[in-house]
């Protein structure tokens, strides 16, 4: 195990491994072009890969990338970035890479090391930093996959230990960078008018929705393997789960957030495969780099309890998918039934209450109260929406914000083992025991199994679209 400094010091350098490949080309120059303009950075940034590339090389693969995005390329702002980049080319499996990265990296002495790599090099990325006596004080920025399994996560997990403290680890899930997901425990707990019903009492259930109306794409080679249930349900989904369902941190406490997440995830029943309705669109084993015969799924939907005094109950259900009818994510908490009136209105009773969290494609919030207008028959839902950006981009994307937190030393953005290992003890049910996969068409909501997933409940609602 490595030195650690147990301080929230601010970083004096950001390595990046794998700043040639493709993450970095669509999300890391843009992120950094971002927060430069805002003037969030302050420290030299040393990218790292195989290739040997020039400098300016590198200029061009950032500009590309960054325009590529839609960003539009102020010349002094890119000009700064370039500035403070450097470059270091090499094999991160020998130990004269990790030589010159000492020497790009001057005296710094609280590193951010980034490590944009596959999977399979994070443990001989982390050991060659070691090696070359350069993770005193460090952080290590980690990528998802943490493994494809409860035990694969685990057996990870003990092979970066083995080498640096779980304290110098920042597992990424972007959802915890995702303008909207923290103001959810906010808006429960800073709002007199919602915290008292936010429980069992008072909450039917729980949708949380996540589709998409495109497909894998290019992403064959990497999707084929892994499936909808690995991709975003076992930690971006289960990361709304918690947004919605978990206890307050502790007043003065920001480090008890990160407590408060696994504890809540400790409190999900592991899930019931019968509960679990896979689906595949047809024209997806078509893909390039998807198997004729694959039965991953490209749709999932499920229902998820928690075993607390808050929740024990109140069902969650989660659906997420390609190639369906729009692409939103919303998490929608569903009100019990309103009493029946009794008091000579006209339709005696209400429809539920509704509060929707829209997480994407922009951030806001819906109200939906049963109201009686004199021009209607009977009570209907009179929606109050907020939105909290008009067009997307106009927020921080979560990579900055990310790179924002870790930049500064916290973790709190971030997911540790313990949060890891709950999530997949979550879903490890469904790995051992999936059902058949159900083909759907493009362009619906997915599988008709997932509609009967709901039984009594409505059904999915139409999720809250603009326009
Ligand atoms: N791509 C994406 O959209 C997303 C990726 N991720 C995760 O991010 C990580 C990186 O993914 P991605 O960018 O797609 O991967 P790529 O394969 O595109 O890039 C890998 C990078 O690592 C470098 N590299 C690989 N092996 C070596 C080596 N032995 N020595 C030196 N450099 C090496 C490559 O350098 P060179 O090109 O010079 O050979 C390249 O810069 C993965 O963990 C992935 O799961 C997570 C979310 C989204
Ligand atoms: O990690 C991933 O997330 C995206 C969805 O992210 P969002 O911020 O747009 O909601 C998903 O499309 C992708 O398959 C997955 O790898």
């Amino acid at each position: 195990m490595g030195a650690t400094d147990d301080t929230t010091a601010r970083r004096d350098v950001l390595v990046i491994f794998g700043i040639t490949g493709d993450l970095a080309r669509v999300m890391t120059f843009r992120s950094l072009y971002r927060l430069e303009r805002r003037g969030l950075l302050d420290c030299p940034i040393v990218g790292v890969a195989f290739e040997d590339w020039t400098m300016d090389r590198l200029a061009d693969r950032a500009r590309e990338s960054i325009a590529a995005t839609g960003e539009e390329i102020d010349e002094s702002v890119f000009g700064r970035l370039m500035h403070r980049m450097s470059y270091v080319h090499g094999d991160f499996g020998k130990p004269e890479t990790y030589d010159g990265v000492k020497q790009a990296m001057g005296g710094a002495e609280h590193p951010l090391f980034y490590l944009e790599v596959p999977p399979n090099l994070f443990a001989t990325v982390v050991k060659g930093v070691a090696g070359g006596g350069l993770a005193t004080n460090a952080r290590f920025v980690i990528e998802k996959p943490f493994g494809h399994d409860r035990a694969s996560a685990t057996a990870l997990a003990a092979e970066l230990h083995s080498v640096v403290d779980e304290s110098q680890l920042l597992r990424v899930d972007h959802y915890l960078g995702k303008v909207g997901l923290e103001e959810i425990p906010f808006l429960r707990f800073a709002n007199t008018l919602l915290a008292p019903t936010w429980n069992r009492d008072h909450i039917d259930h729980v949708q949380i929705s996540m589709t998409e109306a495109f497909g894998v794409d290019d992403r064959g080679h990497f999707y084929d393997p892994v499936g909808a249930l690995r991709d975003v349900v076992v930690n971006h989904l289960l990361q709304v789960v918690v947004a919605v369902a978990m206890e307050a941190p502790e007043p003065g406490d920001r480090a008890s957030i990160g407590r408060r997440r696994t504890e809540l995830l400790r409190q999900v029943a592991p899930a019931d495969p019968a509960r679990y309705v896979r689906g595949q669109y047809r024209g997806y084993r078509e893909v390039d780099g998807v198997a004729d015969d694959s039965t991953t799924e490209t749709f999932a939907a499920l229902e998820l309890r928690i075993d607390n005094p808050r929740w024990s109950g109140v069902p969650f259900f989660i659906r997420t998918g390609k190639k369906l009818r729009a692409t939103e994510t919303e998490v929608r908490i569903v009100y019990r039934d309103a009493p029946s009136l009794g008091f000579g209105l006209r339709g005696d009773h209400p429809p539920s209450n509704e509060l929707v969290v829209r997480l994407g494609p922009t951030f806001g919030v819906r109200v939906a109260l049963a109201a009686q207008r004199v021009d209607t028959a009977r009570p209907e839902l009179a929606e109050l929406d907020v939105g909290f950006a008009a067009k997307p981009g106009e927020v921080p994307t979560p990579y900055e914000v990310l790179f924002e937190a870790a930049l500064a030393g916290g973790g709190m953005r971030f997911a540790s083992q313990g949060t890891i290992d709950a999530e997949w003890a979550v879903i490890q049910p469904l790995l051992d025991a999936p059902p058949e996969v159900q083909a759907y068409e493009p362009g619906t909501w997915g599988p008709a199994a997932a509609e009967a997933l709901m039984g009594e409940r409505g059904g999915w609602r139409e999720p809250w679209i603009d326009g």
